[in-house]
């Protein structure tokens, strides 16, 4: 009767509580004072419901488990249900070891923890395929992390497991290899699985053989490494006229730059040796017929009388000399016709251009007649005569 007389007196109270409430002459403000009323008691209930509904999902009995002396380490093992053993299947069968799980992950890594830390609705929708590496390498190291505990069972059970996980489950170190997605993460290496499955190598460019310098193709004209011209070539290339200055030492060097030849044949017994042997013999009389044994004084006006031509013979002066050529004209391997360009002139300039090497008096010594002489000389030497 007590124990039943204690909660109608709570609910008499109550309703009088809530009667003065409304019969209050102070609070003139019902609406607010209901207002009040009302919302103070959605917010208990919504408590109430909230409590009860966490005793529901969690209920005390699994509150008392994690304290036991179970080790931790078969919960990572429920993903491995080939392998778990009876203690795992029966955390397996509960929720509540989830939360666990990822606490344990935290202790290993910094940070994979902090992502793999998601939130249990987040890990019941799967989206990616490439966590499977995280999640096999999870589940495959998880046990060889070393727990606090004092089990000698719980240490030597990882160890095999392990080595199964790597064998049967690890997937080939391929991030293209779709798994069965079981907790949606950005993919991310991990120290574990870093060290099972190598890291793709990074592209590297590749050395170009090309880019040695010793085999690249010989530079152009003007490069340093090449080696220095020659003071010889220096000299060549500068006396040259005309010829095109090559720096490249592999190019032809130009020996000479005579100009074309023109020597003409000879008619055989004109070589040089006939008209040594010719002007060797006095009686030739090679200075021309008709003439005294002593030099002739020769003007200008006499000279140009002596052209070559109208059964004349030709005559030439060289430094101050009148030279007959006639006799040579056959033997000159330049031609008649060079040879007498100088016919009844001066021909010292001519000569010195094309071959000044040539010895005039060595080949034309017999052919002497005589001093070139001025004008005057001849008219001075006239009257001289004339007075005598
Ligand atoms: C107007 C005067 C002369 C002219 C225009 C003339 C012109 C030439 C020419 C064009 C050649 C050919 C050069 C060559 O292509 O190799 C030549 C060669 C020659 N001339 Fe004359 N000449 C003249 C006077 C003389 C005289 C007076 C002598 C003799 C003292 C002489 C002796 C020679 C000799 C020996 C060669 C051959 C040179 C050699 O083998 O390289 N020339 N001459």
């Amino acid at each position: 009767m007590d124990a039943r007389a204690t909660p109608l007196r709570r609910i008499c109270k109550i309703v009088i509580t809530i009667a003065n409430i409304f019969l209050d002459p102070h609070l003139l403000s019902l609406p607010i004072v209901f207002e009040r009323f009302v919302m103070g008691w959605v917010g208990a209930g919504i408590a109430i419901a909230t409590t009860a509904y966490f005793f529901y999902r969690y209920p005390p009995r699994s509150w008392a488990e994690p304290d036991s002396s179970a080790p931790p380490e078969p919960k990572p093992e429920t993903p491995l249900a080939a392998t778990s053993d009876a203690p795992v299947q029966e955390k397996q069968d509960s929720r509540a070891p989830t939360p666990p799980i990822e606490s344990t992950e935290d202790t290993q890594s910094t940070p994979k923890a902090s992502a793999s830390s998601a939130p249990p609705p987040v890990l019941a929708v799967p989206e990616l395929n490439l966590e499977s590496e995280e999640s096999t390498s999870q589940s495959a190291t998880m046990p060889s992390i070393p727990q606090p505990t004092n089990e000698p069972d719980a240490q030597k059970l990882p160890e095999p497991r392990r080595s199964e996980a790597q064998t049967t489950l690890m997937p080939p170190p391929s991030l293209a290899v779709p798994a069965k997605p079981k907790q949606p993460s950005v993919p991310r290496p991990t120290p574990t699985s870093s060290s099972l499955m190598p890291p793709p190598s990074i592209p590297r460019p590749t050395p170009q053989p090309n880019r040695d310098p010793r085999l690249q193709p010989p530079r152009p004209s003007g490069s340093s490494l090449g080696p220095p011209p020659s003071s010889a070539a220096a000299q060549r290339g500068a006396a040259m006229s005309g010829v095109r200055q090559v720096n490249s030492t592999l190019a032809p060097t130009p020996v000479s730059l005579k100009k074309a030849s023109k020597k003409v044949a000879l008619e055989p017994g004109f070589s040089p040796l006939d008209w040594a042997a010719l002007a060797a013999n006095p009686n030739n009389q090679l200075r021309g017929k008709d003439l005294p044994p002593s030099l002739l004084r020769v003007t200008p006006s006499m000279l140009r009388e002596q052209h070559g031509r109208k059964g004349r013979d030709a005559w030439t002066s060289y430094n101050g000399k009148v030279y007959n050529i006639s006799p040579y004209v056959p033997y000159h391997p330049g031609g008649k016709g060079e040879l007498l360009r100088g016919a009844g002139k001066d021909s010292g300039q001519l000569f010195m251009e094309i071959h000044p090497w040539v010895n005039w008096d060595g080949i034309l010594g017999e052919c002497l007649v005589g001093i070139l002489v001025s004008e005057n000389d001849i008219q001075t030497e006239n009257a001289l005569d004339a007075m005598d």
